[in-house]
């Protein structure tokens, strides 16, 4: 079958996003892996998928597919490229949507400057929700890994993220110790792991080590547990600017009970079909 598909990036995090709705397909695990194929397919960290809600008062069902093709629950930059296809696509005429993903129901609006507001929900601490094998929440954790004893925050944006304070995130052992916690026992789950680098109470940078995929560019979802982290451990106010080797973020969190707020671009790179 010829795919349709369009390739995007939300801060150099790329996807191959796949209309659902106009076409019928179902994707499955080896069908993710090709396309993410950056030699044997078209190549992304993501794929995204855009179908018909399954629930009522919501605009679009948002599906996220983790390159190596495993679906999860939660993608920020995926997010803002999902509002800017489906109404370059005229899918929507909305400027403001609402989706249903596995994490649950996320709103997502146009701005003016062509950036993407998105309500992220609120931010999951309790461990066992993580999910993160810990005896209590707290600011942060005991964890050993690679030999050393580290203390970590650990954050659910509805998937889940372990976030390491750094002195500085270019000379972080994000290969090595990303992977080694990635599928650390305690996160059953595997988990998405951030190095974070405070630079003032407005400013962080950040290098993240996706599971399923390994260091991306960008992770938004992964610059909003590392702001909730930061701000919970009372090194941060509420407005961060997140700076990651793609680019930067605009995240806002007012404290528990209420939801995070991501802000950024999304660009669409080229249309294109595949035979699959
Ligand atoms: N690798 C993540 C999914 C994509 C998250 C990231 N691309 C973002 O922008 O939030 C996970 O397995 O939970």
């Amino acid at each position: 079958m010829q795919l349709r598909f369009t390739k995007m990036h939300g801060l150099g995090n790329d996807f191959v996003v796949v209309d659902l709705i106009t076409q019928r397909f179902r994707l499955k695990p080896h069908h993710i892996r090709r396309l993410a194929d950056r030699h044997f397919g078209i190549g992304c960290d993501q794929v995204l998928t855009v179908e018909i809600p399954t629930q009522p008062d919501v605009d679009f069902r948002y599906r996220i597919y983790n390159a190596e093709g495993s679906e999860v629950e939660q993608c920020g930059n995926g997010a803002r490229c999902f509002a800017r296809f489906v109404r370059d696509k005229r899918l929507t005429g909305k400027q403001k949507i609402k989706v249903e993903t596995l994490a649950g129901i996320i709103e997502l609006e146009l701005t003016p400057n062509r950036h993407v507001r998105v309500d992220m929900g609120e931010p999951i601490l309790d461990p066992k929700r993580i999910p993160f094998t810990a005896d209590q929440q707290a600011q942060t954790y005991a964890l050993e890994a690679d030999g050393q004893q580290l203390q970590v925050g650990a954050v659910s944006m509805g998937n889940p993220h372990v976030v390491l304070n750094v002195e500085d995130t270019t000379s972080a052992p994000v290969d090595h110790l990303g992977a080694i916690l990635e599928s650390h026992p305690r996160f059953p789950q595997r988990v998405n792991v951030g190095f974070m680098q405070v630079l003032d109470r407005q400013h962080i940078r950040l290098r993240v080590f996706e599971r399923g995929v390994g260091e991306t560019l960008a992770c938004g979802t992964g610059a909003c547990a590392a702001v909730v982290a930061g701000i919970t451990q009372g090194k941060l106010d509420e407005t961060v600017s997140v700076k990651l080797p793609g680019g930067e973020l605009e995240i806002h969190w007012a404290g528990p009970g209420n939801a995070v707020i991501m802000t950024g671009p999304a660009a669409t790179v080229f249309e294109g079909q595949i035979q699959i």
